[in-house]
């Protein structure tokens, strides 16, 4: 072969060799909002991750920041540096890595930071690893000078839809922010009313076409007159609830009797794969979930016992961008329906959902995402909703920018601050000492 100037190119960028990883822990400005598990404290940690290469690329992602997740990111991350530009084996690399990480959460509770059902080692990897992956798609997309929807095999819609994500909260943070947080003016939300201003503010600034209402905060009568309350004020508009698995099977389905005609489905009414199996047996309502299947292990017995018709994906839980591929191709094969979850998270991964949501054919309901509430970004053009959409970038990688002045600064904020996991339950305690987690 007569190697020209043109392959030698492609060629060093085939071979191309991670040199750099850099796991930066930072600290975002979160408000008040609540959900079964209390309320969002004023910062919330996250973590980003940069891997550089020999040829000068740079690739960006960002996962959970909370301790167990940012340990198991740091000790992997030198692990990557002298790998090639690789996803493959990514997980299970991530995972082995988690063994000789003292980790001091996995207690199979529920995490609070994600609300994904119990924790699991698997889980902690899958999150961890999905940064990684993003990252090297980032790079990946640099290098080749393609969108990462190119190296996921292609979009197939040009914009990716969103609904407004509406939460019961509080006007203020009882102890307020730090001065560097630029203030919060959404007041508070805590009865029907106050909800569908909510609504009516996130159409008028990102023209939203559906609402998911983040329930399990009062009783389940509220919730239910909040919901009606949506669907009245914008007629024929999806809406959908999710109390987190705050109800029991009775309660779930007395709320799915009278939603029914209303919702466009029920996000984990109740708690667990049997309890969903049991409600679902006994409604017409869709039930949808991102707590009893997170990992593929939870797959089997909840898709036998069709205990959900609905999954939300989210990349972070499934272990990066491909998986999220791998999850709507199972979902599909079982006549399971494709949402896409989100909590707490910034442009990085706003960007890598935008990406992966575009390339995937069956995924027909408007993510989720918390972007609206937050305050601040570590990217220089944070994105903009427009009719409830974003657009779905031709330009390389993730087609974001690292603004590193500001991802300086939220790391700062960490450096100086006790904070090191996230726990509603703690900050609402704070507020009210008696406060135990609701069940209905
Ligand atoms: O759909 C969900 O269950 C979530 O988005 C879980 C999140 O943790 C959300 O409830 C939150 O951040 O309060
Ligand atoms: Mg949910």
């Amino acid at each position: 072969m007569i190697m020209t100037e043109n392959t030698v190119e492609i060629s060093a960028k085939i071979n191309s060799k991670i040199t750099q990883v850099r796991v930066t822990p930072i600290l975002i400005a979160d408000p008040p909002l609540l959900n079964i598990q209390g309320v969002h404290a004023p910062y919330a940690p996250r973590a980003i991750i940069e891997v550089e290469t020999d040829t000068g690329e740079i690739g960006v992602g960002e996962t959970y920041g909370d301790t167990d997740y940012l340990s198991v990111a740091q000790a992997f991350a030198p692990e990557l540096v002298g790998s090639p530009l690789s996803v493959n084996g990514l997980r299970g690399r991530v995972r082995a890595r988690t063994e000789s990480v003292e980790l001091q959460r996995v207690d199979a509770a529920v995490d609070a930071g994600g609300l994904r059902g119990p924790r699991s080692l698997n889980k902690i990897a899958c999150s961890v690893a999905s940064a990684f992956e993003v990252a090297i798609y980032d790079a990946l997309g640099h290098l080749a000078g393609l969108p990462v929807h190119a190296l996921l095999g292609g979009k197939v819609r040009d914009d990716v839809d969103f609904s407004a994500y509406l939460f019961y909260r509080w006007a203020e943070h009882p102890d307020g922010y730090g001065s560097d947080v630029p203030h919060d003016d959404w007041g508070a939300a805590l009865d029907p009313d106050q909800v569908v201003q909510q609504a009516r503010r996130m159409v008028r600034d990102y023209g939203f076409t559906s609402f998911k209402l983040k329930g399990g905060v009062f009783p389940p009568d509220q919730e239910v007159a909040a919901t009606k309350a949506l669907a009245e004020a914008f007629p024929g508009r999806p809406v959908r609830l999710d109390p987190n698995g705050a109800w029991s099977v009775a309660t779930s389905l007395r709320v799915a009797a009278e939603l029914e005609s209303i919702a466009e489905y029920l996000e984990d009414p109740t708690t667990g794969t049997a309890q969903m199996a049991e409600v679902a047996r006994g409604t017409s309502l869709p039930l949808a979930t991102n707590m009893c299947v997170t990992s593929t292990e939870e797959i089997s017995e909840a898709f036998r016992t069709d205990a959900v018709q609905v999954v939300l994906s989210d990349h972070h839980y499934w272990g990066g961008l491909r998986a999220t591929q791998d999850l709507a191709a199972i979902c599909d094969a079982f006549d399971v329906g494709l949402s896409m979850h989100s909590n707490t998270h910034l442009g990085i991964s706003l960007a890598a959902m935008t990406q992966v949501a575009s390339t995937i054919p069956t995924l027909r309901y408007a993510c989720d995402t918390h972007r609206p509430w937050q305050t601040e970004d570590v990217i220089t053009t944070p994105h903009v909703f427009a009719d409830g959409k974003l657009p779905v970038t031709g330009t390389p990688g993730l087609g974001i920018e690292l603004d590193r002045d500001s991802l300086q600064r939220l790391h700062q904020r960490w450096a100086g601050s006790p904070i090191r996991d996230r726990d509603d339950g703690v900050a609402m305690r704070r507020v009210h000492p008696e406060w135990t987690q609701p069940s209905w």
